[in-house]
């Protein structure tokens, strides 16, 4: 009996210890006084629960607008998925994150998002992007997208008869992400088989939920699951690759046909793709990348539209002019895409107030900003809501107004739904044309 009472004592003893080992640990990262205001959170998770719960109610913005009116600072500190982050809110944050000449911080990823594309270790997978980056522009230059406008309406007109016309009720979310799917696996790869399609559709949800998702890599958990339809996809991916590749020898593709071929055939430095694996990862991640924000957007568009009746108008007159304009079964063209200045702006304003979640940077030394320390290796979030949803740059901020867009448009650096900069979104011009249409 004496030696239970003695184990107890020693296992409490333990895990107290181990506790506050972890307890110093977290803490001690945050006690210097020049950091700025925020708090560390929890040990170890942070304040990452209060991110996800804000999230799981709609409102992930309120997690950063609340902070950043409790400390009244451009700056804050906290905790996020087990790594300690300043969070730069603001006009200035931005400049600062987007400038040309910051050297004092580089692009990051979870660790977690390196076990869905197993070519990558960190640094790799921050190559892969900025090769990504270099080839992106190539394939969407301006005369590429001008050809593309074409099959973007063909792929909507397909889309919207099947899937809308003649249905009481549409869910419209899944159908947004099923239309960007559908346009990506055809100006991407070339598939353009329903049933081709709909294989990669749900293993390629799944791949998405994973990234987004709390990082536990169990069975049954959303990233145990994104790595097991990862290894589907990649397999899938890698049959297209060889097929292309014969293609290519014989003639039957051509260098220019889609993105695939356009990396098949990428030789010099900066663009060439070096193993079967490293194509297929780099497809994964640029459909995962064009793909969410861009449906998410799309979703938006049309609960506003369904919500706002006078703006539902304007964007109806605008659409039946250029209709108008047009004979029966024509295609959009360049132009038409040019004339859509009404609903250019209210995307501008579904943007404004929808922005998707920003990329992370890390910082690679100590380094200052605002007179605050930011530690080397800390994480860096930019916030579009910050200014997006300020009154200083946007008046009334939670009012839907796309006239804000007329004449010179918002301040530098406070409407930045793609980011700006060096890292600013290669598929801007290519998103803005999927939503127009
Ligand atoms: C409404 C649609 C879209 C929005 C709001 C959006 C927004 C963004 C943002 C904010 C970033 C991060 C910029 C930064 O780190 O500073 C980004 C990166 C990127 N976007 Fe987009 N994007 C959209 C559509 C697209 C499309 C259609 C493509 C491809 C054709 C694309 C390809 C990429 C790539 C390859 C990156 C770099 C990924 C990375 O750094 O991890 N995006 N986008």
């Amino acid at each position: 009996m004496q030696k239970f009472y003695l184990d107890l004592l020693f296992a409490v003893f333990f895990i107290t210890f181990f506790i506050s080992i972890i307890v110093h640990k977290h803490r001690s990262k945050f006690k210097h006084p020049d950091l700025p205001p925020g708090s560390s959170g929890l040990p170890y998770i942070g304040e990452t629960l209060e991110l996800l719960l804000t999230g799981c109610k709609g409102h992930p913005e309120k997690f950063f607008l609340d902070r950043k009116a409790k400390y009244a600072s451009e700056v804050f500190k906290t905790n996020l998925f087990c790594e300690p982050a300043a969070v730069l809110c603001g006009a200035k944050g931005n400049n600062f994150l987007f400038s040309y000449k910051n050297k004092d911080l580089k692009a990051w990823y979870p660790d977690f998002v390196c076990k869905i594309f197993p070519s990558s270790v960190q640094r790799s997978l921050i190559e892969e992007v900025d090769r990504l980056r270099t080839l992106l522009p190539e394939f969407l230059r301006p005369d590429a997208l001008k050809r593309y406008v074409g099959i973007f309406d063909t792929v909507a007109g397909r889309h919207f008869a099947s899937e809308w016309e003649n249905k009481e009720v549409v869910v419209v979310f899944p159908l947004a992400k099923s239309f960007t799917f559908g346009l990506a696996c055809r100006l991407f790869l070339s598939i353009e088989d329903p049933d081709h399609i709909s294989k990669l559709a749900s293993p390629f949800n799944l791949v998405v939920s994973g990234i987004f998702s709390i990082p536990i890599d169990l069975p049954g958990t959303p990233l145990n699951r994104a790595i097991k339809a990862s290894n589907f996809i990649r397999t899938e991916l890698f049959a297209i690759i060889k097929q292309r590749k014969k293609d290519l020898e014989e003639g039957k593709a051509s260098p220019e046909q889609d993105i695939l071929s356009h990396m098949l055939s990428a030789c010099d430095d900066k663009g060439a793709f070096k193993s079967e694996l490293n194509i297929a990862d780099t497809i994964l991640a640029l459909l995962a990348s064009a793909h969410e924000s861009t449906s998410a957007a799309c979703a938006f568009i049309v609960k506003y539209l369904a919500e706002l009746p006078h703006i539902y108008e304007g964007v109806y007159k605008e659409q039946m002019e250029i209709s108008g304009t047009k004979a029966r079964d024509e295609l959009l063209n360049w132009n038409d895409i040019q004339n859509m200045k009404y609903s250019r702006k209210v995307i501008r304003e579904v943007l404004r107030l929808c922005p998707t979640f920003p990329n992370v940077r890390e910082a690679i030394h100590d380094f200052y900003f605002k007179g605050f320390l930011i530690p080397k290796g800390w994480k860096v979030y930019w916030n579009a809501n910050s200014t997006h949803r300020n009154p200083e740059y946007f008046p009334e901020p939670e009012r839907f107004d796309p006239s804000r867009f007329e004449g010179n448009g918002p301040a530098p650096y406070t409407f930045v739904p793609f980011g700006g900069g060096p890292m600013m979104c290669p598929g801007r011009e290519f998103a803005r044309i999927e939503m127009l249409v």
